[in-house]
This record gives C-alpha cells, sequence and structure tokens, in this order.
C-alpha cells in the first residue's frame, strides 16, 4: 500500500468494515487505517474532548475482531482526527483544535518495540508516540556510585537553572528516606506493581540496584520535555547502559569520588543508610567505578572539591554563569477545527485547513516533513520538521 493518505480509501475501508459488522463502538469521529490485511479503526470510546482516542483492530483475513495491547500515552480525543500511514509500521495521527504540543501521533504497529512487546506479552500490540518538532536539548544522564555527590550537583543545577533543566523523577521500590517526597525525589513503589509496568512497556529503562527496582518511566521523562526543559536522568551505570543502546540521544556524565576512602566516608556521614546498606553500596562502587572507565560515559567528573566539581559541571554543558534559557525553539500554532490532508511533490504531508473563519494563531496550511523523524516508543518521534502558512 505504501506511501498513501488514508482519507483517499476510507470511504470503502468504511463499507468495508460495515459489511463485517462494525462493532468497534466509537462515539464520534473515527479512522480506518488498512496495513497488510488488518484494519486499524481509532477513535473515542467515549463522548468529550479528554477522552483518550482507543484503537480497535480487524483482521480482513479470519474476519475477527483483535484486542491490541495498547502501550504508550494515548492521545486525547479531539472532534475530528485523520490518519496518515508513514511506513507500514506507524501511522501518524494529526488532531483537529490542538496545540503543537499534541496534534501528532504515531500508533506503531509493528515497530522493533512493537516486536519485542509481542513477544513478551503475546497477541497484538500497537504504541502511541508522539510526535515531537524538531529535536530539543539533549537530555543528560549522570551515573556514579552512591555518596559521590550525584543529588547534590544535580540540586545546584536545578537550584541555578530552574528554567532549563527539569529532573526526570524515578520509580523505586526502597523505601523513602526522611526528607523525600513521593513525586518529587522518587515515585515509590510496589515491586509487584513495578515489574507488571515494566512489562507493559512504561519505562524506559529499568534496573536491580542494591537490591531494590528503580526505573525511569516514559511519562517521567515527557513531563519534563513537555515544560520545554532540558532532563536530566541520575540513574546507575546499568540504566545508563539501557539508555545508551536505546533511541534516546543522550549526553552520559560519570562522576568520581577522588577516592574510595572519601567515598565510604560520604556516604557514611550522610547518614541515611544501614550499615548492611552501606556495605553492599561500597561494594557496588568498586564495580561501577570500574565500569564507568568502560567508554560508555562522554564526560567523567572527579568531585574533589564540590564547587569546582560543579563549574567543570556547568562548563561541560555550556552554560555560563547567568542563568540562561536552553529552551527548544518553540514552534506555536493550533491546529484547524477541520482540514484536509494531502502530500505534496516532495513528499511531505500537506494539512489544509477548511475552517470557514480564519482565526488568530491557527494557520491556512501546515505542511510537515516527516522524512527524518527519529526515536519513538517508548518515548517521543523526535524531528517532524513544519513549516507554517498564515
Ligand atoms: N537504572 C536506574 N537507576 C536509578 C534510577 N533512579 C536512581 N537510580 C540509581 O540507583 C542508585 C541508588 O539510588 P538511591 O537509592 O537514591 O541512593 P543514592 O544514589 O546513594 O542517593 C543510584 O546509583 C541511582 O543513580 C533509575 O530510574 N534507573
Ligand atoms: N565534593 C564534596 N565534598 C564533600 N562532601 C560532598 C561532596 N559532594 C557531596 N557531598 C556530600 O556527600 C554526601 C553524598 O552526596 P549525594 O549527593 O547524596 O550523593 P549521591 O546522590 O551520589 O548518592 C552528601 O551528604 C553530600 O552533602
Amino acid at each position: 500500500m505504501g506511501q498513501e493518505i488514508q482519507e483517499n480509501f476510507s470511504a470503502s475501508l468504511h463499507q468495508t468494515l460495515s459489511a463485517c459488522g462494525d462493532d468497534s463502538d466509537f462515539k464520534g469521529h473515527k479512522t480506518i487505517t488498512e496495513i497488510f490485511g488488518k484494519l486499524y479503526v481509532v477513535g473515542a470510546t467515549s463522548e468529550g474532548a479528554e477522552s483518550p482516542l482507543d484503537v480497535k483492530l480487524f483482521d480482513k483475513a479470519t474476519g475477527k475482531w483483535l484486542a491490541p495491547t495498547i502501550l504508550g500515552k494515548k492521545p486525547n480525543s479531539s472532534t475530528f482526527h485523520s490518519g496518515v500511514l508513514v511506513t507500514n509500521d506507524r501511522i501518524l495521527f494529526l488532531k483537529a483544535d490542538s496545540s503543537a504540543n499534541e496534534f501528532s501521533y504515531f500508533l506503531e504497529v509493528d515497530s522493533k518495540f512493537v516486536r519485542e512487546r509481542k513477544d513478551l506479552l503475546g497477541g497484538e500490540v500497537v504504541a502511541w508516540s508522539k510526535g515531537s518538532i524538531g529535536d530539543g536539548p539533549k537530555p543528560i544522564v549522570i551515573s556514579g556510585p552512591s555518596g559521590v555527590g550525584k543529588g547534590t550537583l544535580i540540586n545546584k543545577l536545578m537550584k541555578d537553572f530552574p528554567s532549563t533543566f527539569g529532573f526526570s523523577v524515578s520509580h523505586t521500590t526502597r523505601a523513602p528516606r526522611e526528607k523525600e517526597v513521593n513525586g518529587i525525589h522518587y515515585h515509590f513503589t510496589e515491586r509487584e506493581v513495578m515489574e507488571t509496568e515494566i512489562k507493559e512497556g512504561k519505562f524506559l529503562e529499568s534496573a536491580l540496584v542494591h537490591g531494590n527496582l528503580y526505573g525511569t518511566s516514559v511519562e517521567a521523562v515527557e513531563a519534563v520535555t513537555d515544560t520545554g526543559k532540558r532532563c536530566i536522568l541520575d540513574i546507575d551505570v546499568q540504566g545508563a547502559r539501557s539508555v545508551r543502546a536505546s533511541t534516546i540521544e543522550a549526553i552520559f556524565i560519570f562522576v568520581r569520588p577522588p577516592s574510595f576512602e572519601e567515598l565510604e566516608k560520604r556516604l557514611r556521614d550522610r547518614g541515611t543508610e544501614t550499615e548492611e546498606q552501606i556495605q553492599k553500596r561500597l561494594r557496588n562502587a568498586r564495580k561501577e567505578i570500574e565500569e564507568g572507565k568502560e567508554g560508555l560515559f562522554d564526560h567523567v567528573l572527579v568531585n574533589d572539591d564540590l564547587e569546582s566539581c560543579y563549574a567543570n559541571l556547568k562548563k561541560l554543558l555550556g552554560l555560563d554563569s547567568m542563568e540562561t534559557s536552553n529552551k527548544a525553539a518553540s514552534v506555536d500554532f493550533r491546529t484547524p477545527s477541520s482540514f484536509t490532508i494531502s502530500r505534496d511533490a516532495e513528499n511531505n504531508i500537506v494539512i489544509d485547513s477548511q475552517d470557514t473563519e480564519t482565526k488568530d494563531g491557527i494557520p491556512k496550511k501546515i505542511v510537515l516533513d516527516v522524512s527524518s523523524v527519529r526515536g519513538g516508543a517508548p518515548g517521543r518521534t523526535r524531528g517532524l520538521t513544519v513549516s507554517i502558512e498564515y
């Protein structure tokens, strides 16, 4: 079927579906996209703008409806949406009356991530991934042994550059320390719950560290990137390795202690762990420091004197002493309430407004270049390029 606009043949797909007994049960507007004999029907199961878009699957060969496992955050429905087959493994959905940050969602039906989850979960699997204009600033991954000062350095950055950086709040099964607040320092959770969520693909990475599960959820990173800030991840070396192997392009920094003795002193003086926990963390520290030398990291910082280490961190992140804003160049618009879509000669997707009235901030035409999109579920599909005509 290749590069075809779904709307061009949706009338015949609607007929096919009706003839087969359409029990997709969607309220209001729905779209149908055919990929290799399967019809992907997308709509909302309840009325109201906030109800999420759901996916139902009809297999033409068997005449049966299949209930796919749907991964990723579902887009909220809008009065109207349109689906475009981008490649045979993903459909791009464009929503009416939505902001630049909310108007595009990819539904992956056969990507690498979806195939992996199919093997794990069995049955049909699809995954949503929000489209992101441009690349946004690269996330920063900070690793290093327990007690080396990662948290201290990150807190300083967040305090000095509050509009530039946002912290990715991890999930963990470890018990909260006295001053830790759920949702700010960590999302404290139960092992069983977290294991299920890992299977469901809610995590970008997860690892067993010092006997507890830790993980970065897709949502934690997206909550930061949605604000236009640069995401900081405080994760262990295993986590850094997973992120390195993923589609996320990040900067990897390893923080080393000046000596093992000093590390032990800091850990003890912090006074947050039992003796048994301290021993476990020190044993793991030796291994982590060795792994930090392996070339996984772009930069290694020695945290001897805190102020000079912080100055080095700022330098490598390209920050001067002033508060700077590293916000991604933001494109601001709202999609029209109704539109048609087509392809132009360069194979760009063209959204033409069908609104009768012109309104401020709502373009007459939006041209989308999807030729260099990257990433995808779990997480964002980055690299959309837009040009706009008012
Ligand atoms: N892989 C992974 N590691 C994490 C995550 N969150 C925290 N960690 C790491 O888990 C380890 C223990 O963290 P924590 O219990 O807060 O102790 P602390 O680092 O000594 O303050 C540290 O190496 C963290 O970098 C996560 O989401 N994923
Ligand atoms: N350069 C430093 N010199 C002395 N103490 C430090 C330094 N950096 C951090 N600390 C202290 O060491 C302890 C561990 O730091 P923390 O940021 O909690 O480490 P991590 O997050 O890597 O486990 C804290 O009590 C902190 O105040």
